[in-house]
Order: C-alpha cells, then structure tokens, then sequence
C-alpha cells in the first residue's frame, strides 16, 4: 500500500483543492482554538463541502469537550478525527468515528506501553514533544520509534520537502502528516511545496 498522505493546518479552499491536485489523500482542518490555523465551524464546513469526493477530511482536536466535537461531526463531513491532547482511550472511541490519537516523542517516552493504551485506534500519529501540542514544525529522533508496534503509525513532526524522502525510507510509516513544512505562513499552505512534498513521498516510496 502506498504511503499516504495528510496536508494539516488547512484553512481555505484554494489550499485545499491545491492538496487534492497534488494527490494528497487527506487534508485536516484544525479545531483547536489555540492554533493560528484554526477554522471556525462555518468555515470548515464550507471548506469541507468544496472538496473532492474520496478525500479523508481529518478534524484535529486538542482536549476538546466532547459536546465540542459531536457539534463539529454535525456541522462538518469529517471522515476522521485526530486527538492531539491528552486525551484517553474511552474518550476518543466514544464517537464511533475512526480516530488518530497523537504521541508526543522525547526520550524515555513508552510508545509501546501508550499503543497499548489505545487499542480502538486506527493509527498513532508521532509527532515531536513541545511546547504547547503541536504544529510546531519540530522534528524528533525516529530512531525513538521501536518496531512491531501493534498500530500503523502516521509519522509528523518538522516534515518538509527537505527530509520526507529519507523519513520515508528510514521508518516506513503507513502515512506522514505535514503543516509547517507546506506553509508560506502559519495557515497558508505554499502550493509549489505541497506538490514537492507529495513527489518526495512518492519517489522515496519504492
Ligand atoms: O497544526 C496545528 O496548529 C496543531 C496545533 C495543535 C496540535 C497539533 C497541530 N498540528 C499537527 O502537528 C503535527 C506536526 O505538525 P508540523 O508539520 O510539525 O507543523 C501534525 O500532525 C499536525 O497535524
């Protein structure tokens, strides 16, 4: 299976669709408050509409009420949600909707023991420990990533048209997620770097 690809951070239609042209498999729409890319729910839900058909709108969410994210599933056609919180097990499958539940990679950290933890997930996203949750365009030590986790992993974090071809070919994730490493500027995606990003998976995917 090719690796797929999610373009996160999107807050227009023109830098969704440029995602969708390029091949993107998946965009995400960030719900999180905090974020400079959050997308209100009128917003997103017209960003959403504007979209090809068979391309995964991913909804983020960081420690959100749950109340928060059933009024997001009603007013946007989210076909996946990521948790990049601290959220538990119980709260993320409580939305019958498959779901991507981030971990924040330092030294020391159990990845094992967190996938065990989460075992109604879809995938574990890895993404760089910061300060604050993420988005931050920081990469991590893939070596931390130990083999034969029980979950496919979507592999983030300071992912760039410069370092996704050889992520690619070191850790072999299933699917890799970028923000920062696509942008002009925090929410607006460069789409000459989409395009680059996509090829660099593609050609280091053989
Ligand atoms: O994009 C954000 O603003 C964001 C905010 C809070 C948590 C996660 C966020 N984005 C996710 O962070 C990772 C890494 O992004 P980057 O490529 O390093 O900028 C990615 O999964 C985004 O979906």
């Amino acid at each position: 299976m090719p690796v797929r690809i999610k373009i996160c951070g999107i807050t227009s239609i023109t830098d969704g669709l440029a995602a969708a042209d390029a091949g993107a498999d998946a965009i995400g729409l960030v719900f999180y408050p905090r974020s400079p890319r959050f997308v209100d729910l009128g917003h997103a839900a017209e960003i959403a509409r504007a979209m090809p058909p068979f391309l995964d709108i991913v909804g983020l969410f960081v420690n959100a009420d749950a109340a928060t994210v059933r009024a997001t599933l009603a007013a946007v056609p989210l076909s996946l949600l990521q948790f990049h919180g601290d959220e538990d097990e119980a709260y993320c499958r409580q939305f019958d909707r498959p779901y991507l539940k981030a971990a924040r990679m330092r030294p020391g950290f159990d990845l094992v023991q967190y996938a065990a933890s989460f075992p109604s997930a879809q995938a574990l996203l890895l993404d760089a420990f910061v300060d604050g949750y993420g988005g931050a365009g920081h990469t991590f030590d893939w070596s931390l990533i130990p083999s034969g986790l029980p979950r496919p992993i979507v592999l983030s974090g300071g992912l760039a048209v410069d370092n996704v071809g050889e992520a690619v070919r070191r850790v072999r994730p299933a699917a890799v997620d970028v923000s920062s490493g696509v942008e002009v500027s925090k929410g607006v995606k460069d789409h000459a770097k989409i395009a680059a990003f996509i090829a660099g998976v593609r050609n280091a995917d053989v």
